[in-house]
Parts: structure tokens; C-alpha cells; sequence
């Protein structure tokens, strides 16, 4: 299937300031995701990642442009409206606790998104704890019996569980330790991909990225300044603020004598 799963076409986002000043926040941005594609996509803290993550959402109204997910052009719809197609969009953020409810035992908040979509697939709320290296146990315990990583990954097999089309990570492994951030994230590729669903990867960590991302676009100050493959953007990027970011990254001496690419 070469058809767009989720379009970007000229998106404007944009808020009103206290006062009379208005900040566009995304301004101008277009891409195409595929079916069971993952776009990584990067940037500087403020340089408008979660609002076009919201906006795709349905959450933040659209100023111009506009966004189409599996063919329905996706209006302002305001917070109270929950339309079937996007609950087709699943979303895990930095927080995990942003996206569990704490006064319900993890077996049942992966049973909810079970029912979503029960024709989808063959997951059981078993089944996915053990995708997630959780044991089966872990069903009748509750958000706060975790730690962070363990919580992030519950809140991943929940999303999961409902059969989404599109998964979106807005800084999902922000929050986790260095040492298993790499790892949660090829862990939401793999579920992903293995649930037929595409991914869009935001962090600010082109690094991780880039191990786990199909595409990779490079927002800076509400724009997309790069987009292409892991391979264009990380052996020839084109932009000066992406050569910038790639020289920042720890232990690559000078842009010629980057750490090779994953294998696959
Ligand atoms: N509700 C809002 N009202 C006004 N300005 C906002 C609002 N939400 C975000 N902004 C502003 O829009 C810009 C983009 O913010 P956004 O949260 O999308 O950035 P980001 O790239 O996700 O940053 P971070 O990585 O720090 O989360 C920032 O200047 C931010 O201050």
C-alpha cells in the first residue's frame, strides 16, 4: 500500500497571546506517513513537536493547511468530541501517568482498550504484558506499583491494546534512564509495526531516533527544515540547524566519522 496514512499539507498552528499577539507555533508543515512507516520526528524544546502531535489529535484548532488520517480530513474538533476515527490514534507521552488511570488495576485499563477495536487482533491483556516484559501478575496491580519504565511500558501495551493506526510517542523516553531509552523505543517500533500501525516518533533525541525511524523531519521554530530517510538526513543533511544537531551528538567526532547505522 503506497497511500498516506496520515497527511500533513501546509499545516498552520497557531495561539493567541495574552494581548494581541498570535504565535504560530507550527507554521507550514507538510509530510506524509505511510502505512506502517515510522517518521522520527525532531527538534528544540518550544519548536512546536507536541502542538502538530495535538493537532493531529484533533486537539488544537487548525489555522491553515490541513491534516487527512486514513482519508478524513481532521477538523478542529474541540477537547469533548472523541470521533471513532481518532480513537484510531493512540498517543503515550513523556508522562506515562498522563495516560494511565490511577485508580484502576493495569489488567483492566488494557481490557478497555481491548474493546476498542476486539475485531483488530489477537491480543490478550496476558499476552501484551509479556510483549512489554511485565508478568501476567502486573495485571492486578496498579499504576503507582511501578517504576517509571515499567509504568511507561504499561501505558505502551495499553496503547497498543486498542488497535491503533497510528501511534504517536510525543517524548516517550524522555523521562526514562539513559540506559533504557534505546530500548522502549525500538520496543514501541517493534509492537507497532507488529500491530499493522505506523508510528510518529517525537523526541528530541536524534540519536535514539534514528535507530528506530523509516523517515526522520527536523522541526525547527514551527517549521520542517529536513526531511528524508535516516540515511539522507544522517549521512548528508541538508540544513544547517540538522548538521548542528548531528555534530551535538556525544562521541561523533566531526560529521565525516558518524557511529554507523543500525544493522537491520
Ligand atoms: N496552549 C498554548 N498557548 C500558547 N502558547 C503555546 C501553547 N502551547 C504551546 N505554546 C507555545 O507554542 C510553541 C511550541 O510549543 P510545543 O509544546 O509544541 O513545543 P515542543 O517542541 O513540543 O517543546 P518541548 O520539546 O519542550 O515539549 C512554544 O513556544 C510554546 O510556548
Amino acid at each position: 500500500m503506497s497511500e498516506s496514512l496520515l497527511s500533513l499539507d501546509d499545516l498552520r498552528v497557531q495561539y493567541k497571546l495574552p494581548g494581541r499577539g498570535i504565535l504560530t507555533a507550527v507554521d507550514g508543515v507538510s509530510f506524509d506517513l505511510k502505512p506502517k512507516q515510522v517518521l522520527g520526528l525532531v527538534g528544540e524544546s518550544g519548536c512546536g513537536k507536541s502542538t502538530l502531535a495535538r493537532a493531529v489529535c484533533g486537539l488544537e484548532p487548525i489555522h491553515s493547511g490541513g491534516i487527512t488520517f486514513n482519508g478524513t480530513p481532521i477538523r478542529t474538533l474541540g477537547m469533548r468530541t472523541r470521533p471513532a476515527e481518532l480513537l484510531r490514534i493512540q498517543m503515550v507521552f513523556q508522562n506515562p501517568y498522563a495516560s494511565l488511570n490511577p485508580r484502576r488495576t493495569v489488567g483492566k485499563q488494557i481490557e478497555d482498550g481491548l474493546r476498542i477495536h476486539p475485531q483488530r487482533d489477537s491480543w490478550s491483556v496476558a499476552g501484551l504484558l509479556e510483549e512489554v516484559e511485565l508478568p501476567a501478575e502486573a495485571a492486578n496491580r496498579f499504576p503507582h506499583q511501578f517504576s517509571g519504565g515499567q509504568r511507561q511500558r504499561i501505558a505502551i501495551a495499553r496503547a497498543i491494546a486498542s488497535g491503533p493506526d497510528l501511534l504517536i510517542g510525543d517524548e516517550p523516553i524522555a523521562s526514562l534512564d539513559a540506559s533504557l531509552q534505546a530500548k522502549v523505543a525500538g520496543l514501541m517500533r517493534r509492537l507497532a509495526l507488529e500491530s499493522g500501525a505506523s508510528m510518529l516518533f517525537i523526541s528530541h533525541d536524534l540519536a535514539v531516533v534514528r535507530t528506530i525511524a523509516d523517515e526522520i523531519a527536523v522541526m525547527s521554530k514551527g517549521k520542517v527544515v529536513e526531511l528524508g530517510t535516516v540515511e539522507q538526513v544522517w549521512r548528508s543533511p541538508r540544513d544547517p540547524y540538522t548538521q548542528r544537531l548531528l555534530a551535538a551528538i556525544p562521541a561523533v567526532d566531526g560529521l565525516g566519522t558518524l557511529p554507523g547505522l543500525p544493522e537491520d
